[in-house]
């Protein structure tokens, strides 16, 4: 395929307009006294270290010093998001005023799954089909999935996936139907005839068959149908496991021959699991995607790029022609690197106890940065630009042959002996050896979250991004349903971030210099993030610890310092309340939202920071561990639906919320006997405060401590080195300040 054509728009008929937002002014304004409230705080704080006359005291004043410059730091790091916050429009209806629709350019479609049993194939299989039903000319669509879990059981679903698409992709058409993801669109309320009861019985015989083959773990010869899969299944001999294989690369609809069911061409999907052997760094879903993009340019190269996660299946036919609205215009197409759609989940619970619908991460954060250089890449529902994994806008970096390059037009068919041979080479597990790839071309190499830091290395670079957040969310996903899962997300993300922090392109000095403050600083604020955990640690023990010894550590209630305090603690909530709700949320998934927050502060992002320093000493080694899509468990997702907390497995992730459950329940009610006992309250309140306000986002761990009799509540064992540890840290608390 030839790169992206250019077209002129003009005002009558735009292809997208963009307007600033109304609260820009008010947020300045409050930027300024907002910055103006921490740098006084700061000064307080430095003030009583310097007075401090104890060495009790001068632990104190250092340790909230250190908790209130990192706050500080990270408040003002996210305030150039809200200088110039902006919304966008699409009109995809302009578009064909401007181009013939056979002259869209080609999509290609990356899929990436990893593990047949975290990631159900029949889930894999919709996201598939919901893309090559996209009201988008089929024979420019490519899908192609990467499996890293190299599983014959992937394969056979797509095996099968290919006959269903036959018969789904005309009925979707034919039916004007929307959600085209079998499984989403069956699960809907929607008009029923003749055709939707033959297409669902296509479709659960073979959500069936595909189950039942999970089920047993092997493709029994009795699934497989003709000599050509046998041949596919061929490849797994003894000896083939995951982290050690040949790659396997199978053509299952090819758009130059295979039909549909009324006559049409198919779009083209082909199966990839690239080649995998434990002496060579596979780069975990980096290194899948710029297999990805390798393969993929041997057989079709085309000029936009798609990446979606396994889960992310599409909710609206039209995205990619809101994506068009962008790459093809001429005035700002050349320096367009990718257009983010936000992640959006679809079965989270009402209330989103755990907080996995990240509004901020991916709603409200984008919108500002997208009056500025550009959301950042969050792994899925984005529209790549090709060209952009080729250097900056300016100056073009060539891959290693001239096949892979985002200009070369392939000529061959992709059957063809010649592409064949080249895609499995490119799909070896040492071909990157001594190229560019994940370091100047590609996906970047070096953070598990390869996707925050290949964006922010795009950005770098000088491309720019665009957020596109229609109406009707484009993609829909999982998210994780047990805090288990949801915290050990967040430590993966914890520890990909800091690798990124402390890169030689860390954002607070690399990016702060290629891009400004004002996109510097927010990706340094999310380089940062686990250090979030410092201050809500320190919050959450030393003033409880200091109660417990009666002793006070902050400014009195009647001082001015107290209302500085207050005003802070309100202004940050009060804000990050209204642009919760005013980006979709409620006030209860707001609440829930910054309980989960302090919860990650006080486990995941410390496990993760735990984990990075024992990287970094070489001492541990990191894994992707994939976050499980679905729950086995009937009683366990009962409870995940009434918004039950899931403790169910013991962990030591759980271990520091119950230390502090019990220290700030024993505190508070030690605070209470005090001030009865004739304590001045003035001196305590704070501290009273800050412990009931802890207290009370610890209602959901009290009751899965003693209250409930399920098997989601917490192990003994788990309360019992609790408890025990929380003695300890008693007791030498006491030795500190007596
Ligand atoms: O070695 C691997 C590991 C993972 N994956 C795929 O990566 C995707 C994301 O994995 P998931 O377990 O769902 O992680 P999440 O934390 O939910 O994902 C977020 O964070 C990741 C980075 O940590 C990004 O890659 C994702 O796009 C982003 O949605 C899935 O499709 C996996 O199949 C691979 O292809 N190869
Ligand atoms: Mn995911």
């Amino acid at each position: 395929m030839e790169g992206l054509r250019r077209c002129t728009t003009t005002d009558a008929t735009p292809l997208h307009t963009l307007e600033p937002m109304r609260r820009t002014v008010f947020n300045r304004v409050f930027a300024v006294v907002y910055t103006c409230a921490i740098l006084a705080l700061l000064y307080h704080q430095a003030q009583t270290l310097h007075h401090s006359t104890t060495p009790v005291s001068f632990f104190v004043s250092l340790s909230l010093l250190i908790s209130d410059l990192v706050l500080g730091f990270m408040s003002i790091a996210l305030q150039p998001l809200r200088m110039l916050p902006v919304r966008r429009k699409q009109f995809p209806e302009n578009l064909e005023r401007v181009m013939k629709k056979g002259d869209y350019p080609a999509l290609d479609v990356f899929i990436c799954t990893a593990d047949p049993y975290k990631e159900p194939p029949i889930s894999v299989v919709n996201t598939a089909l919901s893309v090559m039903a996209y009201d988008y000319p089929t024979q420019k669509i490519s899908v192609y999935v990467s499996d890293d879990g190299g599983s014959m059981l992937t394969l056979f679903a797509f095996m099968e996936a290919a006959k269903f698409a036959t018969h789904w992709l005309p009925f979707c058409r034919n039916n004007h139907i929307v959600e085209r993801s079998p499984e989403r669109y069956f699960g809907s309320n929607h008009p029923w005839n003749s055709d939707t009861d033959k297409i669902k019985m296509l479709y659960d015989a073979m959500e069936e068959t595909v189950k039942h083959v999970v089920e047993m773990g092997r493709v029994d010869d009795a699934y497989i149908n003709s000599k050509g899969e046998q041949e596919a299944f061929h490849k797994w001999v003894d000896g083939f496991s995951r982290q050690d294989h040949p790659t396997v690369i199978q053509v299952l609809l090819n758009n130059s021959k295979d039909k549909d069911i009324t006559g049409e061409l198919m779009p083209n999907l082909i199966y990839v699991s690239r080649q995998k052997s434990r002496t060579s760094p596979h780069h975990f879903k980096a290194g899948a995607l710029n297999a990805l993009l390798r393969v993929s340019a041997t057989m079709t190269n085309a000029p936009i790029v798609l990446t979606l996660d396994c889960d992310t299946y599409s909710n609206d036919p039209k995205t990619p022609l809101r994506a068009l609205c962008y790459l093809l215009d001429e005035t700002i197409q050349s320096k367009i690197g990718f257009i983010q759609f936000p992640q959006r989940f679809r079965e989270i619970n009402r209330d989103d106890i755990y907080g996995c619908e990240f509004l901020r991460l991916f709603v409200i954060n984008p919108t500002g940065m997208d009056g500025l250089r550009g959301p950042s890449y969050v792994g899925t529902g984005c529209f790549f630009s090709r060209r952009s994994f080729f250097g900056p806008p300016s100056t073009f970096v060539a891959p290693e042959i001239v096949q892979l390059n985002p200009n070369n037009v392939v000529q061959m068919p992709i059957e063809s002996e010649e592409i064949l041979t080249l895609a499995y080479k490119v799909a070896g597990c040492d071909y990157e050896n001594n190229t560019k790839w994940g370091y100047k071309i590609g996906f970047r190499y070096g953070s598990l979250v390869e996707d925050f830091y290949t964006g922010y290395r795009l950005h770098c670079d000088g491309w720019k991004s665009i957020f596109c957040n229609p109406d009707r969310p484009a993609f829909h996903g999982d998210a994780p349903m047990s805090l288990l899962d949801a915290l050990n997300q967040t430590k993966r993300w914890a520890i990909g971030l800091l690798q990124v922090a402390f890169s030689r392109y860390s954002p607070i000095i690399f990016g702060t210099r290629s891009m400004g403050l004002l996109m510097g600083l927010p990706y340094a604020h999310y380089s940062f993030w686990p250090i979030w955990s410092l201050p809500l640690t320190t919050y959450a023990f030393l003033p409880q610890l200091a109660l417990l010894n009666g002793v006070g550590i902050f400014p009195k209630v009647t001082g001015l310092w107290f209302y500085l305090y207050l005003f802070l603690f309100i202004g940050t909530n009060l804000q990050d309340m209204f642009e919760f709700v005013s980006a979709g949320g409620t006030f209860r998934r707001w609440w829930n939202d910054q309980r989960i927050w302090m919860i990650r502060g006080l486990s995941s992002y410390s496990f993760g920071f735990i984990q990075y320093v024992f990287m970094s000493l070489g001492i541990a080694t990191l894994g992707f561990n994939v976050t499980s899509k679905t729950v086995d468990d009937d009683e366990q997702s009962k409870r995940y639906d009434q918004g039950v907390f899931e403790f169910g497995v013991p962990s030591p992730m759980f271990v520091p919320l119950i230390i502090t459950a019990i220290i700030n329940l024993l505190s508070f009610l030690w605070g209470l006997v005090l001030i009865i006992r004739g304590r001045n309250v003035e001196e305590l309140c704070l501290q009273m405060l800050i412990t009931g306000f802890v207290m009370v986002n610890c209602l959901p761990i009290y009751k899965a401590m003693l209250l409930r009799s399920d098997k989601g509540k917490i192990h003994a064992e788990t309360i019992i080195v609790a408890s025990f540890l929380a003695c300890a840290l008693y007791m030498v608390a006491s030795l500190i300040f007596k």
